[in-house]
């Protein structure tokens, strides 16, 4: 994928607050659910948001073949059919994990920060649209670095800049 979108924590933190808003509005709520291990760090603003100390996981490992070709394995499975209950991931891309949480959960609130086209209509709410050839680089996945000033890229050669 050639475009990339990047998500600083303070922006994850913004979004996750718009949809915490939404589901406050909705119900009331019994537990969530964080698919691991994208949905962890959004179940945690989530669960501090709306109040809600019980926070489970399922755990789905996951390998490449390729990008529409993931291998998927249930490793871990919170109990429940997901009656009043939230089930956040990060985002939704394919969709293949989105289908095995709505197998696994058929009654769950199935939400995500993040949703491209493939997989948008398989999540019952989220907050941004992502074009479907756009990588999400996650704040998790990053580190600040320094980057040298632009003009140690070039030097003056015969009076002329010319790229190093
Ligand atoms: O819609 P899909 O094509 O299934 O892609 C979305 C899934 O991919 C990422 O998880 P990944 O399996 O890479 O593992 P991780 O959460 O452990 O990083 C992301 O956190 C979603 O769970
Ligand atoms: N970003 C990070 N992880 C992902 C993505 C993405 O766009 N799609 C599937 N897993
Ligand atoms: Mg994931």
């Amino acid at each position: 994928m050639s475009e990339k979108y990047i998500v600083t924590w303070d922006m994850l933190q913004i979004h996750t607050r718009k949809l915490a808003n939404r589901l406050l509005q909705r119900h009331s709520w019994n537990g969530i659910i964080a698919v691991s291990r994208g949905g962890l760090v959004p179940s945690a603003l989530l669960s501090r948001e709306l109040g809600i100390r019980c926070v489970d996981t399922v755990c789905i490992s996951s390998y490449n073949y390729n990008y529409l070709k993931k291998k998927r394995k249930v490793i871990k499975k919170a109990e429940g059919n997901g009656e009043q209950v939230i089930v956040i991931d990060d985002l939704v891309d394919t969709g293949g994990t989105a289908k095995i949480i709505r197998n696994l959960y058929p009654k769950a609130y199935f939400v995500t920060i993040f949703a491209k086209p493939m997989g948008r209509l398989l999540v019952d709410d989220y907050v941004i649209d992502i074009p479907q050839n756009v990588w999400i680089e996650q704040p998790w996945d990053m580190s600040i670095s320094y980057i040298p000033p632009l003009v140690q890229e070039y030097k003056i050669k015969n009076n002329i800049l010319i790229k190093k």
